[in-house]
């Protein structure tokens, strides 16, 4: 594979260049969210000033440019993680609502007591928090794929769990924390053994490295815009069409409707009957663009970017000696983010020292506090990594840890 032109790349992001207290920033919290390319901006604003209006075709030029442009952002990213149409994605306000939507509209109505809701132990809180909840409400039970000493799933367990008495299987594909790129397929397969639903988490995935939703086979499929060069204020829920068909939708309003009296009402067509109000129009342009923008670059080059930025950030921090990795080693297991913890130095003061080197990173919990009880630690250190990050980046990272250990340690 070609190597990444970064020097290019970077020029695409004026937020790079700036300088606090003289330093360049280093932004490796990308995780988190990513930055925003001129092209994906430059579309938005052309969306305001051009063609703003809003959606569902009113009867004008400018309400028919917006529904169209609207309506064929969910083609694009239908085309993208290779959904069958328009029809499988539904535009969210990230993955959290989008894993929400599945839980509300499906699991609220078919979970029964007695069923089993399979979630593994690195599962981020839009998952873990809102499948427990709805649990509790409808008396199924929750267990918990255990993750090993190396921070991959335990299959053999998760055979275990996955049996008739599964009603759904919701999996991280990526894990946010440990970087753990968790066998999908299989998982969603071990689903269909035993007719469960399976539910997967592409957050740190769709952005970062090839996604085929034919392929992995799962029954719904989560992401969100701002971590894949887009914009904040939308996500996609992709979904198996028969499925979608058959759920009746658990947010109202217009526009998802399609015949409403006084009694009672009806659903509109697929994607709308899940898209209620006015949508995130500028967003879902904004997002067809980052599509084009990454698909410019391509996935395979982008993941094979990340990992290799993972494993030269693995092995900087192995060879210091004081530092604890979570997480597989560096290779296909691992996506492109490294958590970890510098001995006798809190994670929030080593963030607090790397910002004083304009370094951004993440310390905390990462919305998976059940993980790091499991690991033992109140929060770790993330650096996570994206398609205009350099090995530069990541030796000022690791040069700003003297500081934490003089102060600290
Ligand atoms: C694996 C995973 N799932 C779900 C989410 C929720 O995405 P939204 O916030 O777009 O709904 C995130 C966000 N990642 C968090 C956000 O900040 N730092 C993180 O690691 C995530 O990493």
């Amino acid at each position: 594979l070609e190597p990444l032109d970064i020097g290019a790349i970077r020029e695409e992001f004026p937020i790079l260049e700036r300088e606090f207290d003289g330093q360049q920033v280093v932004y490796l919290d990308n995780a988190a969210t990513t930055q925003t390319p001129d092209p994906v901006v430059d579309a938005m604003s052309d969306y305001y000033r051009r063609y703003n209006s809003n959606v569902h075709r009113g009867i004008h030029h400018l309400s028919q440019e917006a529904s169209i442009a609207y309506e064929e952002a969910h083609d694009r990213v239908a085309e993208f993680i290779g959904a069958e149409g328009r029809e499988e994605v539904i535009f969210t306000k990230n993955t959290t609502e989008a894993e929400n939507l599945v839980a509300y509209s499906w699991g609220l109505a078919e979970l029964e007591p007695g069923d089993r809701v399979v979630l593994t132990e690195m599962e981020h809180h839009a998952s873990l928090v809102t499948w427990q909840q709805i649990a509790h409400q409808t008396g199924a039970d929750v267990e918990y794929i255990r993750v090993d000493e190396r921070g991959r799933l335990d299959m053999d367990h998760a055979r275990e769990l996955i049996d008739d008495d599964a009603a759904v299987v919701s999996a991280v594909h990526v894990s946010n924390t440990l970087g753990t790129v968790n066998p999908v397929a299989e998982l969603t397969a071990l689903a269909d053994e035993h007719d469960a639903l399976s539910v997967i988490d592409g957050a740190q995935a769709v952005p970062n490295r090839p996604v085929d939703v034919g392929e992995i086979d799962a029954d719904f499929y989560a992401f969100s815009g701002h971590k894949m060069a887009g914009p904040t204020g939308i996500g996609v829920l992709y979904g198996k069409q028969e499925l979608l068909e058959e759920m009746d939708p658990y947010l109202y309003g217009g526009g998802m409707i399609r015949k409403v009296t006084f009694d009672d009402s009806t659903w509109g067509e697929l994607p709308w009957k899940f898209e209620p109000g006015t949508p995130p129009i500028a967003e879902a342009v904004g997002l067809a663009a980052a599509v084009d923008w990454l698909e410019e670059i391509g996935m395979e080059r982008i993941q094979a970017h990340e990992e290799e930025l993972a494993r030269y950030a693995y092995e900087q921090l192995d060879a210091e000696g004081d530092v604890e990795i979570y997480g597989p080693e560096p290779g296909p297991d691992r996506g492109g983010l490294v958590s970890f913890n510098v001995e006798g130095v809190h994670a929030h003061d080593l963030a607090s020292i790397m910002n004083d080197h304009t370094v951004a990173v993440r310390a905390g919990d990462h919305c998976t506090q059940p993980l790091h009880d499991k690991l033992g630690v109140p929060a770790s250190t993330r650096a996570s990594f994206y398609v205009y990050n350099t090995r530069e980046e990541i030796d000022k990272l690791v040069a700003a840890l003297d500081d934490a250990r003089q102060l600290f340690a």
